[in-house]
């Protein structure tokens, strides 16, 4: 069975965008993953716990034969491998790789939530995964997440860093070379 899900990527160490792009090759490493559509890269001011630097955020679709469980345990394997450490919660991350939605399920288990139990509340979540998706609802919810972010009052803090380039590769630009890395073709 295949099963769509949405993530959302972060991070806000150096090298922020090398990091991204890195998270994104090992998922696509996998062959129980295809990534199917993702957004543009956006700069973010922290929330949460503000003392940071900013991020660089952005949400990728994927459809995976994994369970959600078992697609949570491979982000985890990722993050590992890219040495993210875990000081302080909501700090400092060189990446973070959350699951904001899984088919349109509600899962409750002791290590996984989803929707992301914060996603809604978040412009920079919201704002890439609507680019992607922009009539997208919460499962069981017939208001689009659209309106949930009309609610939200600062977007101020959500900045376009690097606009996909709407053909059929989204390159991302290493801050030393400047070489384009192909990283995805849109299928
Ligand atoms: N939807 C989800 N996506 C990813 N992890 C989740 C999810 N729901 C629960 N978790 C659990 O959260 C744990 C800690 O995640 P993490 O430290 O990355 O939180 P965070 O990203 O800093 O904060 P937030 O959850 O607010 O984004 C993970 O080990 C995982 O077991
Ligand atoms: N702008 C921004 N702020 C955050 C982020 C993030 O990815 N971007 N992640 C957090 C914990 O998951 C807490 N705060």
């Amino acid at each position: 069975m295949t099963n769509i899900a949405f993530i959302g990527l972060g991070s806000n160490m150096p090298d922020r965008e090398v990091n991204l792009y890195e998270a994104i090759s090992e998922l696509a490493k996998s062959k129980d993953i295809e990534i199917v559509n993702y957004s543009s890269i956006y700069e973010t001011d922290p929330v949460g716990f503000e003392d940071q630097a900013q991020f660089l955020n952005m949400v990728i679709q994927v459809s995976t034969t994994l369970s959600s469980s078992q697609l949570l345990k491979a982000l985890l394997r990722v993050e590992q491998d890219l040495g993210r450490k875990r000081v302080i919660r909501w700090g400092p991350r060189n990446i973070d790789l959350d699951i904001l939605l899984y088919n349109q399920e509600n899962i409750e288990t002791e290590t996984l939530i989803v929707p992301h139990p914060r996603m809604h509340e978040r412009a920079f979540v919201l704002i890439p995964l609507l680019e992607i998706q922009p009539t997208i609802c919460l499962p069981d919810e017939e208001q689009p997440l659209h309106e949930k972010l009309e609610a939200i009052p600062d977007k101020k803090g959500v900045r376009i860093w690097k606009r996909k380039n709407g053909g059929d590769v989204f390159a991302l630009f290493e801050s030393s070379k400047d070489t384009p890395k192909k990283v995805l073709r849109k299928s």
